[in-house]
């Protein structure tokens, strides 16, 4: 896969889930990024081929819980995201599932207390020693292209220095999100940091952070320089945001076949974007415990 192409990105927790990666496709996603993984979790999966649905499944042993779902229509352009803190437990991982996806990916930009706290996430990005380690052990035994995806350190220079570590390990893209790990999501994105590490680096830079509309798309590039754009909450509320033809209505963007918890979690997001959760309408979003009762 060429990793300089592809210009419009999504990734997502929890609701970057199949249906959704497709509907961002079909509207005009090149890549879409599984929802992060932990590799602990991941590691006690089995694969599973759903002949009723035509989906290649990982499962939790001695459940059925669905761990990870893709099909071959997404195999070329779909990302596996880790969350590990661990080389050999990534590759474990990776390994079983490279054949299925386009891309390992490593999140390195994780704020969230779970992730720093195993040491994942964004807790790595203080440790330079142990990204090379995780990298460099993806890269060695894997055919299949390797990203990671980071935030931006506490000065631009730091950002760049880690930026250029990174791309020694021979990884395929980087992704940075312009924004640091004290940063509140409504604190605007740097897109001029994102900028430093596209001059500094010879590998695809892909840049994340407040891509609200389709025009955003050609903004972010032409302010950082960057060959290809991630979208999240933006393709949350909408996916149809990748769609040169402009939005399409938000009911008409949702998605209601697929897991509840996804389905939900979609909506409630949507719900405090356009309105609030306060209202009736979110309090029975809220409440509801099947797909029927949120339709
Ligand atoms: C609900 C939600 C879930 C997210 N899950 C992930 C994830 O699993 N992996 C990841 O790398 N980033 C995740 N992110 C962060 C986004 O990928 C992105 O870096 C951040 O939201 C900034 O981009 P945006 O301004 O387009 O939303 C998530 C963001 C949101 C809002």
């Amino acid at each position: 896969m060429v990793w300089g192409t592809p210009e419009y990105i999504r990734a997502m927790h929890v609701v970057g889930t199949l249906p959704l990666r497709l509907l961002a496709a079909d509207y005009g996603a090149d890549i879409t990024y599984g929802e992060e993984i932990i590799d602990h979790k991941f590691v006690k999966c089995e694969r599973r081929v759903n002949e009723h649905i035509g989906s290649t499944d990982f499962i939790e042993k001695g459940t059925e819980n669905v761990v990870f779902r893709t099909c071959n229509e997404e195999r070329n352009r779909v990302v596996f995201q880790i969350g590990t803190s661990d080389a050999v437990r990534a590759l474990t991982a990776a390994q079983m599932v490279c054949k299925d996806v386009a891309a390992i990916d490593i999140n390195m930009g994780c704020p969230k207390s779970f992730s720093i706290s195993g040491g994942m996430g964004a807790a790595l990005l203080t440790k330079p020693e142990l990204i090379h380690d995780i990298l460099t052990t993806l890269k060695r035994n894997l055919d299949t292209p390797v990203t990671c995806k980071i935030r931006l350190l506490k000065s631009s220079q730091d950002t760049v220095e880690l930026a250029r570590r990174i791309e020694k390990t021979g990884v395929s893209a980087l992704a940075v999100h312009g924004r640091r790990v004290a940063d509140r999501p409504r604190d605007p994105a740097k897109w001029s940091e994102i900028a430093d590490v596209v001059a500094a680096l010879s590998i695809p830079v892909i840049a994340n952070g407040d891509i609200f509309e389709y025009d955003d798309f050609q903004c972010i590039k032409d302010a950082t320089g960057a060959s290809s754009v991630m979208v999240a909450r933006g393709a949350l509320w909408n996916a149809s945001i990748f769609s040169p033809e402009g939005k399409v209505s938000q009911e008409d963007s949702i998605l209601w076949d697929n897991d509840i918890k996804s389905t939900k979690h979609t909506l409630k997001e949507m719900i405090m974007h356009y309105s609030s959760l306060e209202l009736p309408e979110g309090k029975a979003v809220i409440k509801s415990e099947s797909l029927a009762d949120l339709a």
